[in-house]
């Protein structure tokens, strides 16, 4: 065969080539903070960490490839990605953003427009029309997430960037792909100008690290990007990236397990009668829309009780779903966004964007699925959310609570 064809990035995310002189097999770790030089006139490709350290380059290539990206930036978090974007921004500057962005986007994007910094303009990003019509040429950057966390919210994102960049070619599209990963969705080839990602979250998978990656296609904008983080001192440390990279290798494997266990948890729920939000639902609103862009629904799901007494006993009668904020890490977690990652959204906004009280979101991980049905349903029914089928205790449960 001569003919050579680009790898899936299954295989990408493993091969991980390392131009190390010794031909490790596994990329080297140079944790240091400065590099001398040949001489004054013969300087070497690094001099300082903050500026650049092979292990992070390391990271970045790789990131890179598998985003489908000109050049990917790794910084201290997800939350950090945000920041270096926004520093794109002049004074003053309107964006538009989704209504139900991530608690803690919401919160660093209100801090700004109530500085006076930025004007901030929320809408409803599963109105495509609606959106379209809210883009002006004054609009210098949209924040996009689909699916949304917690409400698992979808929209179009091609017909969203290609609208902004035919309104104002400037106009910088910025993704939040953190709960679909590369391996679910590449927005880059959908045109947005920057994706990020909190690899806190699925990327690294073993919540051991805080980290953030950016990616763009454009090196204009990644010369800008690097300019930010250069200047903030917000690269990913040496280390966190080597442990970076090590997770970075079984996204797949992990993703795949974590999604197959979704789904079946999702129909468990819906089938016991609870209101569930999975876009690998077919009762998903945007079911089709998403289908249409993403290869998986991912293994993130929230659904709602009825009663925000009854989701609390829910969540604290569980035993493998541990209480704890974050998600796509191996093991299964479960949450009440309200009272949680989503709290510092204000209690008055969350009800405008009818953000229920009583959510419970769970975050599955790679257990076998029986125990994890399992243990939802003895949390399902010491709480009192569900009363047994006799016929089929395990799976059709009946919920007290009138279907939603
Ligand atoms: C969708 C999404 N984006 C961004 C972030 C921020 O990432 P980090 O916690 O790594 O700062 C989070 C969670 O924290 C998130 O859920
Ligand atoms: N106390 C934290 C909450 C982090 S939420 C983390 C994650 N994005 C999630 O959705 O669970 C904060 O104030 O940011």
């Amino acid at each position: 065969m001569t003919k050579t064809k680009p790898y899936n990035i299954e295989t990408e995310l493993v091969i991980n080539k390392s131009s190390d002189q010794y031909n490790a097999s596994v990329p080297p770790l140079y944790q240091l903070a400065t590099f001398k030089q040949e001489s004054l006139s013969n300087m070497g490709e690094y001099d300082y960490t903050r500026s650049g350290n092979p292990t992070r380059t390391h990271l970045q290539n790789h990131m890179a490839k598998i985003m489908k990206a000109h050049q990917t930036f790794a910084v201290t978090s997800g939350m950090g990605c945000l920041d270096v974007i926004l520093r794109l921004l002049q004074p003053g500057d309107e964006v538009i953003a989704g209504d139900d962005l991530y608690g803690g986007t919401h919160r660093l994007l209100t801090y700004l427009n109530n500085k006076g910094d930025l004007k901030v303009h929320h809408h409803d990003t599963t109105n495509t029309e609606l959106i379209k019509l809210k883009i002006t040429p004054a609009i210098k950057m949209i924040f996009l997430e689909s699916p949304t966390n917690p409400l698992i919210k979808v929209c179009d994102v091609k017909a969203i960037t290609d609208h902004a960049h035919a309104v104002n070619p400037d106009c910088i599209v910025v993704f939040d792909n953190t709960m679909m990963t590369p391996i679910l969705m590449t927005p880059l080839d959908l045109g947005v100008d920057i994706q990020y990602e909190s690899a806190t979250k699925y990327l690294n998978g073993h919540h051991d690290i805080m980290a953030g990656i950016i990616g763009t296609r454009d090196p204009k904008l990644a010369e800008r990007v690097y300019f930010v983080i250069n200047s903030t001192g917000c690269g990913l440390s040496p280390f966190d990236s080597w442990l970076l990279s090590r997770g970075l290798r079984t996204l797949a494997v992990r993703v795949e397990r974590q999604q197959k266990n979704c789904v079946k948890i999702a129909e468990f729920l819906q089938n016991a009668g609870f209101k569930v939000r999975y876009a690998g639902l077919p009762s998903h609103p945007q079911y089709k829309l998403h289908q249409s862009q993403c290869k998986g629904a991912g293994a993130v799901l929230s659904f709602e009780t009825g009663s925000i007494k009854m989701s609390e006993k829910i969540v604290e009668s569980t035993d493998i779903f541990g209480i704890a904020v974050s998600f796509g890490c191996v093991n299964s977690l479960i949450s009440m966004p309200c009272k949680m990652s989503h709290a510092s959204i204000d209690s008055k906004t969350r009800e405008e964007r009818e953000f229920p009280e009583d959510l419970i979101r769970l975050c599955i991980g790679i257990e076998n699925i029986d125990d994890l049905i399992y243990d939802l349903t003895r949390a399902l029914l010491k709480s009192g959310a569900v009363k047994v089928n006799e016929k089929d205790e395990l799976y059709n449960a009946v919920a007290v609570q009138p279907k939603l």
